[in-house]
């Protein structure tokens, strides 16, 4: 299972590759930064077989300050869009610093030192990222989709076969808006007590046909919750050492969550499947389940950006082979891991 990192620079990429058990990591090749960086990567990774990519993301994941205008997603963007292979991202805090350092201890010049650095710094990415599977071989799936499309649906049945633990960023959202916990008072602040019920609890119906009829608001109410989504989404899946984590995101694509899981879905579904399926789970208007769906990014270049697109038009028996054999290679990987 031989990995590929990456430090990714404005001008020049760092490469650094892995043997098949995870026991060598050798610097490769630092690449210009160019419109043809994407077909030499392609090459590198058919000629050496590699398995699964590593990005460096330049802040820590659990400092929760990451932008998602930092120009390394454009590029894991391209590239995801090209070389269709699982990436699995590290923090890449002081690799440079460290890669340097290590430079210098060898007796390095400087003008040699600056041509190695980002090749030393794809080294330390993937060291860290295989340590981090040593001291927790959680293999995290994001499940994303839009409205209906089943993402809860394929998580379930993913669990029952194959065991885990299923987070929900919906639910997450949930908690975190009812009464007096960390999002209420915002929320409320924003919309005013008209979004509350008697109880003084949120009326989440209400709020909803608010913020789904405008753009502006949902952004708002985006502002207020989706970092706090986030930090929790992150502290549960730290809470787990050795599981299959199930993370439902419906606006993975949206919000850059790419840095959260190491295998990601995409449920779809017809139009017209999703508005009778959420008529009939939440007892709402058609009216409304399309200005949902109005609101969340339908493009067919968002599929190009998953490992696996599951269609839930068919029901249960239209998609249950494809379900295992997405399984097995899950199971494969986390096999792998807690061999090592
Ligand atoms: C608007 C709210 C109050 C409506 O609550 P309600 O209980 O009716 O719906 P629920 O939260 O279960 O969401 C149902 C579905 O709506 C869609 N949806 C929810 N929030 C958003 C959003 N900000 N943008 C686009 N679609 C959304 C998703 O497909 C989601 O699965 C609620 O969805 C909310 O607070 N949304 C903002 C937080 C958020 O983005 N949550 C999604 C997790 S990242
Ligand atoms: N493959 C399927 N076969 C039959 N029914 C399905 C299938 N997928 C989903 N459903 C049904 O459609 C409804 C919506 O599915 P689900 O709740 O999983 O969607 P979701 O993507 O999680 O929705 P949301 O974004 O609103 O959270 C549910 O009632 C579910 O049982």
């Amino acid at each position: 299972m031989k990995l590929l990192g990456i430090d990714w620079g404005k001008n020049r990429v760092g490469i650094a590759l892995s043997d098949k058990k995870w026991n060598i990591v050798t610097p490769y090749k630092v690449i210009v930064n160019d419109d043809k960086i994407f077909n030499k990567l392609k090459n590198i990774i058919d000629e050496y077989e590699i398995s699964r990519l590593v990005m460096g993301l330049p802040l820590s994941i659990y400092e929760n300050k990451i932008d998602k205008n930092w120009p390394g997603f454009n590029f894991f963007e391209k590239l995801k869009r090209k070389i269709n292979k699982p990436i699995s991202w590290i923090d890449e805090k002081f690799s440079s610093d460290i890669a340097f350092n290590r430079l210098s201890d060898s007796g390095m010049k400087y003008s040699r030192k600056r041509k190695k650095i980002d090749k030393a710094s794809a080294c330390i990415i993937l060291e860290r990222f295989i340590d981090k599977k040593q001291n927790s071989q959680n293999v995290i799936i994001g499940i994303s989709g839009n409205i209906g499309t089943g993402k809860t649906f394929i998580a379930k049945k993913f669990r029952k076969k194959y065991g885990g633990k299923i987070i929900s960023t919906d639910e997450i959202s949930r908690n975190l808006t009812k009464k007096n916990n960390k999002g209420y008072k915002n929320v409320v602040k924003e919309f005013g007590e008209k979004i509350l019920n008697t109880n003084k609890e949120i009326n989440r119906k209400k709020l909803g046909k608010i913020v789904f009829n405008n753009k502006k608001k949902l952004h708002r109410l985006n502002k207020i919750l989706h970092p706090l989504i986030v930090e929790k989404a992150v502290s549960k899946i730290e809470n787990y050492k050795n599981e299959i984590v199930y993370l439902e995101i419906p606006l993975l694509i949206e919000n850059k969550l790419y840095y959260l899981y190491d295998y990601s879905f995409l449920t779809k579904a017809s139009k017209d499947v999703i508005i009778s399926r959420v008529r009939n789970r939440d007892q709402v208007k058609s009216e409304y389940v399309k200005k949902v769906m109005k609101r969340q990014n339908t493009s067919r270049d968002k599929e190009n950006m998953f490992d696996y697109i599951i269609d839930t038009d068919n029901g249960w028996s239209g998609i249950r082979d494809k379900v295992y054999h997405i399984g097995n290679q899950i199971i494969n990987f986390k096999n792998f891991l807690n061999r090592r």
